[in-house]
């Protein structure tokens, strides 16, 4: 279990061992089935490659009116609990005793990235965002707290967890391309990416 700072960004190599990854994977089982990730539209109207739902009293939601933090799923159904091992992450390398409101889960099937972004739909970001990687490698790109300049790219493994904090919790970041079927997590191959928010 390595720890690498690059940019700010803490880097929490292998945090997850493989039977936690599993034990995750089997929590997020019930809140995909309640929650069926759905394909966001930019404000453009263009439909994004990854495919995401939510967990937690907020999800993210996109589409023709923008962007933005929604108590239901557009489905018009409430998002599940956060399930426990999930938070128990958060808690253990924040330290923080207030939960996430939102637990974003983004889903990259072959094909899918996310292009470089800063995550600032939040109102206060003096709370880290807390990234868990699952699943197939995502190539994860790392920018600057402004738009532009040098980037540099690492590979997210199964079981890596992110945490963006401090100076690096406004900076730009993305995942280029995932390697289908590097891992045999998911049956169907795939990365799933969980990200947990202070939201209000
Ligand atoms: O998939 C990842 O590793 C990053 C996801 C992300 O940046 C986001 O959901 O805002
Ligand atoms: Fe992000």
């Amino acid at each position: 279990m390595t720890r690498l700072l690059v940019r700010d960004f803490v880097i929490r190599k292998s945090y997850l061992s493989p039977a936690a990854q599993a034990a995750v994977i089997e929590a997020l089982r019930p809140v995909l089935k309640a929650a069926p990730p759905f394909t966001p539209e930019t404000p453009l109207g263009k439909p994004m490659s990854v495919r995401m739902t939510s967990a937690g009293a907020l999800g993210w939601i996109a589409d023709k009116t923008g962007y933005r933090y929604a108590a239901q799923h557009p489905k018009g159904i409430d998002w599940p609990a956060i399930p426990d091992p999930v938070l128990a992450i958060w808690h253990d390398l924040t330290g923080l005793a207030r939960t996430p409101d939102c637990c974003l889960i983004n889903y990259y099937g072959e094909g899918a990235r996310m292009g470089l972004h800063q995550d600032k739909d939040e109102a206060d970001f003096s709370y880290p965002v807390v990234s868990v990687s699952l699943g197939d490698d995502g190539l994860f790109r790392i920018g600057n707290p402004t738009r532009g300049g040098r980037t540099e790219s690492l590979w997210l493994n199964s079981g890596d967890v992110v945490v963006m904090g401090g100076p690096a919790r406004l900076s730009y970041h993305g995942v280029d391309r995932i390697r289908f079927k590097s891992s045999r997590l998911l049956p169907r191959g795939g990365r799933l990416n969980l990200t947990l928010r202070v939201v209000e």
